[in-house]
């Protein structure tokens, strides 16, 4: 779909068979950032986010690198991201009965949870995937830009597009989820209870220009949830339905609002 924004052109992609044809299968061609005025205003043009060419590839194999190393360093990532956690649990408790019940039975409630952990717990793994789905944080991605003429599906994009991935039609998409609209960790589960992948979960984007953070974010997601599940109950003042799962602000970033909670040890 193309539109208009004042004077910049720009055309939506929209569905997940469109967004994975344009990033992934042809990725090279869908690989540029352009001069967006808000990505200039908040990188000052510098750095990889907003880099094309050499630059870019040699600030992306740069930025892999070292959050690589910092994983295999004399303190892994993982156990950085542990202590991280720890620290947390002090100050804020825990959330719903099924994954306490899991984490309880796979790893206790004293041992501290790694990655390896995230095979033997496929609901609270499920949980984190619908939440990520569900609130849709970045639902337009960051703008790609055409550095030159792309045909895609018979179209001509002409050099100076400015691209939207829109990830949010992806991680709503009728055809791809049973509940696109409501919060269900069943999207993830089959009927074993086991985990199941989903190609459609694209909260990272997808493609070369993916987010480079995304082993890390799925990481500190994973051990900072179960650490706090491990020794919390949560529960909030007006109860459940008293929760606006609404975004507070909704342009680039779904932002969700913020809520009283209650920490109770368990
Ligand atoms: C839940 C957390 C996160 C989400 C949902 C997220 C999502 C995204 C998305 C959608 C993009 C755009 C990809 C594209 O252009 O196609 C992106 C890019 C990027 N993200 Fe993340 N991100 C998260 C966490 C992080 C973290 C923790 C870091 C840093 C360690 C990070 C660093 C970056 C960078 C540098 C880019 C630009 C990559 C490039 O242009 O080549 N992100 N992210």
């Amino acid at each position: 779909m193309t539109l208009h924004l004042g004077w910049q052109r720009v055309v939506v992609l929209v569905g997940y068979d469109t967004v994975k044809e344009a990033l992934v299968d042809q990725a090279d061609d869908f690989v540029g950032r352009g001069p967006v005025p808000f990505i200039l205003k908040v990188t000052k043009g510098y750095g990889l986010a907003i880099s094309n060419g050499e630059r870019w590839r040699q600030l992306r194999r740069f930025t892999l690198t070292t959050l690589r190393d910092f994983g295999m360093g004399r303190k892994g990532m993982e156990e950085w991201i542990q202590e991280e956690s720890q620290h947390l649990v002090t100050h804020i408790g825990t959330l719903k009965e099924k994954m306490q019940q899991e984490i309880d039975t796979v790893i206790g409630q004293e041992c501290r949870p790694s990655m390896e952990d995230r095979k033997s717990l496929p609901f609270t793994d499920a949980v984190i995937h619908e939440v990520q789905r569900f609130l849709d944080i970045v639902p337009l991605s960051v703008p790609h830009y055409a550095l030159q003429d792309i045909c895609f599906r018979g179209y001509i994009i002409p050099k100076g597009t400015v691209i939207l991935p829109m990830l949010h039609s992806v991680l709503r998409e009728d055809k791809q989820w049973a509940t696109p609209w409501s919060f269900n960790p069943q999207h993830f589960l089959d009927q074993n209870g086991n985990f199941k992948k989903n190609p459609a979960f694209l909260p990272f984007s997808a493609g070369k220009r993916a987010c480079v953070g995304e082993s890390l974010a799925r990481m500190e997601l994973f051990l900072f949830l179960v650490a706090l599940l491990q020794r919390f109950t949560f529960s909030c003042p007006g109860g459940p339905d008293s929760v606006d799962l609404s975004p507070e602000y909704s342009s680039f970033a779904n932002l969700p609002r913020r809520h009283q909670i209650i920490a109770t040890p368990r």
